[in-house]
């Protein structure tokens, strides 16, 4: 039976991507192959998380007793996770259900887009700020369509100036839905808003994390 360690699961508002703003169940799961200078769940990455040991038929009977359709795995990075594409395949088999993943953009997405359509991905293009972008996976964006998402979570010009590029260079803005969100409190929104002016950044849209405005931006479990 597939095992899953969850660091938190709870329900709230979207605060980010294609759904924000709608319910959503959250699955946060524990561990992650990158380290981004700037995540704000670092605690769930660390080798001492704390966490439950849920099934799969476990984690779906949850999210089906808290009446909510909207899902999103995250984490730490969800399609890590051991047997991640036996949970998919029965959380994509109930219609009812809208399933959202996290993806940090390192993870080849191609067996999982293979395996059902009705999953969505958020995939983050992790700018040069985040220390990680060398480990992106191209090829990925071969794959998403507008159900899905690139998202660029940049705290300088220089990581809007990267976004503006690989934007272009794949026509994400073309294929999918393209989000610029800053590193909280690291860049001021309104110098987001006069690059995107500048840069003529049709179809791109600017996307303040929710959750961080409704509730302390420190605080778990929202
Ligand atoms: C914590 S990550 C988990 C999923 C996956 N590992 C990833 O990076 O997409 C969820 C989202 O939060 C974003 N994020 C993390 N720290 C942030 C921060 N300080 N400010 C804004 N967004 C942040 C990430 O870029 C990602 O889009
Ligand atoms: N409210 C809320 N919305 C979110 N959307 C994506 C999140 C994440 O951490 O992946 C997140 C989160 O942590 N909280
Ligand atoms: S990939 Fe996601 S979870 Fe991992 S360190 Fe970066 S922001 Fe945090
Ligand atoms: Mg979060």
């Amino acid at each position: 039976m597939a095992k899953f360690k969850v660091a938190e699961r709870f329900v709230s508002i979207n605060g980010e991507s294609v759904k924000a703003g709608e319910l959503a169940v959250f699955i946060r799961f524990t561990g992650c192959n990158l380290n981004c200078s700037y995540c704000d769940t670092k605690w769930a990455n660390e080798a001492d998380a704390p966490y439950e040991e849920l099934t799969d038929e476990e984690i779906y009977d949850y999210i089906k007793r808290t009446g909510v359709r909207n899902v999103t795995l995250t984490g730490g990075e969800p399609l890590i996770q051991k047997d991640i594409d036996k949970l998919l395949l029965m959380l994509a088999m109930d219609e009812e259900l809208q399933v959202e993943v996290e993806t940090n953009g390192s993870v080849d997405i191609a067996e999982f887009k293979a395996l059902t359509d009705r999953v969505a991905f958020t995939l983050d293009y992790k700018l040069p700020g985040s220390g990680m972008e060398s480990n992106m996976c191209f090829s990925n964006y071969n794959y998403i369509d507008k159900k899905d998402a690139v998202k660029f979570v940049s705290g300088s010009i220089k990581d809007l100036e990267t976004a503006r590029d690989i934007i272009h260079e794949w026509a994400l803005d073309i294929k999918s839905n393209v989000y610029i969100s800053p590193v909280y409190g690291k860049i001021n929104p309104e110098d987001i808003v006069d690059f995107m002016i500048e840069n003529e950044m049709n179809g791109v849209k600017l996307q303040l994390q929710l959750h961080k405005y409704i509730w302390d931006p420190e605080m778990r479990g929202v």
